[in-house]
């Protein structure tokens, strides 16, 4: 029996942005951003990439969206390879696959109308003909994501932050796509209007049958709304297990280092608090073998020398240590 591929399928991607410098302005030195990443995403599911500023999230989100080349590795949506198009085969993938990114205030054009906006890609994608096509289109988008309707005739100053993070998740669910990536889409904004739109998120995917790839920085912001959680170091996946059995049983030491910085809904529970010591190490140079090692409090000779692959440890989790047995 032939297995029906995933939406998304990640495999061994590489991400390296060379340095300049050197004789002639070349180098051999480069940001190793993304590091043999693979993973996938169902139709429907929500699978956030979580790790700390730099560690390649949005790397990983740019290369899948097909705004910057890869170094190497395969993506594929419907088991159809997305990765290498020209801009005129991009053009059907565009339309599956959107982003929504973090900063509401510059994702959006300020000399054009929301009505605009909304509808510049019912135009692109030759979705909408006529102007009251289009308009009625525009008009149950901008309720879908809680605004009036009224507001297509205004400009995208008149709205406060969370407003136009409404207006940016209307425009990218215009073209009816399968999957949106979100690049710390809720960073910018307070923490109660954060809430409210993640909350709209997980509507959204619910009603519309949605995947999503939500990036941050923060596990707490992820925690009610994935159903799985890929954690990040320096470029490589880490751990990788469904929500349940990441804060239950996290297998890689720096996830439970993540997780100790938590808060807990509950004052009074008790959490080991697992601190970090030392800086990330620079992607221009990474350490040797596990790329957590020098900051690992169960780092051993091994760790230096062998890079260990992501095992499985329980069904659907697996994790990136050698040691995930004791953690
Ligand atoms: N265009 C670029 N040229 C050179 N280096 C880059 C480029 N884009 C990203 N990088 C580097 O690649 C690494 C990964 O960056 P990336 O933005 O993907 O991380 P991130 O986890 O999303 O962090 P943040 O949340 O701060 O954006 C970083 O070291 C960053 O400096």
């Amino acid at each position: 029996m032939t297995q029906v591929p995933h939406l998304i399928e990640v495999r061994n991607l590489v991400k390296r942005f060379p340095l300049g410098g050197g004789l002639f302005g070349r180098s051999d030195k480069a940001v190793h951003a993304v590091s043999d990443v693979s993973f996938h995403i169902a139709r429907g599911e929500t699978l956030s990439l979580v790790g700390e500023s730099g560690c390649g999230k949005s790397t990983v989100g740019k290369c899948l969206a097909q705004l910057i080349p890869l170094t190497a590795g395969e993506i594929t949506l419907d088991g159809k390879r997305i990765d290498g198009l020209s801009r005129a085969q991009l053009k059907p993938v565009r339309k599956r696959l959107n982003v929504v990114f973090q900063d509401p205030f510059s994702s959006l054009n300020p000399r054009m109308t929301v009505e605009d906006l909304v509808a510049e890609p019912l135009r692109s994608h030759g979705m909408a003909r006529s102007r009251s096509e289009r308009q009625n289109r525009v008009g149950d988008l901008l309720e879908q994501v809680g605004l009036p309707r009224e507001a297509m005739a205004r400009m995208p100053h008149q709205f406060s932050g969370g407003q136009r993070q409404r207006i940016c998740i209307a425009r990218a669910l215009a073209s009816e796509p399968d999957i949106i990536i979100c690049d710390e889409a809720v960073s910018a904004l307070d923490v109660s209007v954060q809430a409210q739109i993640i909350n709209l998120l997980m509507d959204l995917q619910k009603s519309l049958g949605l995947a999503l790839l939500f990036i941050s920085h923060d596990l707490a912001v992820v925690e009610h709304m994935s159903d799985r959680i890929a954690v990040m170091y320096l470029g490589r996946i880490m751990e990788i297990a469904d929500r349940e059995s990441m804060f239950r049983h996290p297998r890689h030491p720096y996830t439970r280092a993540l997780l100790s910085a938590v808060p807990l809904p509950d004052p009074g529970a008790a959490r080991d608090r697992v601190v970090l010591t030392g800086d990330v190490p620079s992607p221009i140079d990474p350490p040797s073998g596990c790329y957590f090692r020098t900051r690992c409090p169960m780092a051993t000779e091994r760790c230096a020398s062998e890079v260990p692959a992501l095992r499985e440890m329980a069904p659907g989790h697996q994790s990136a240590c050698h040691y995930a047995e004791s953690v």
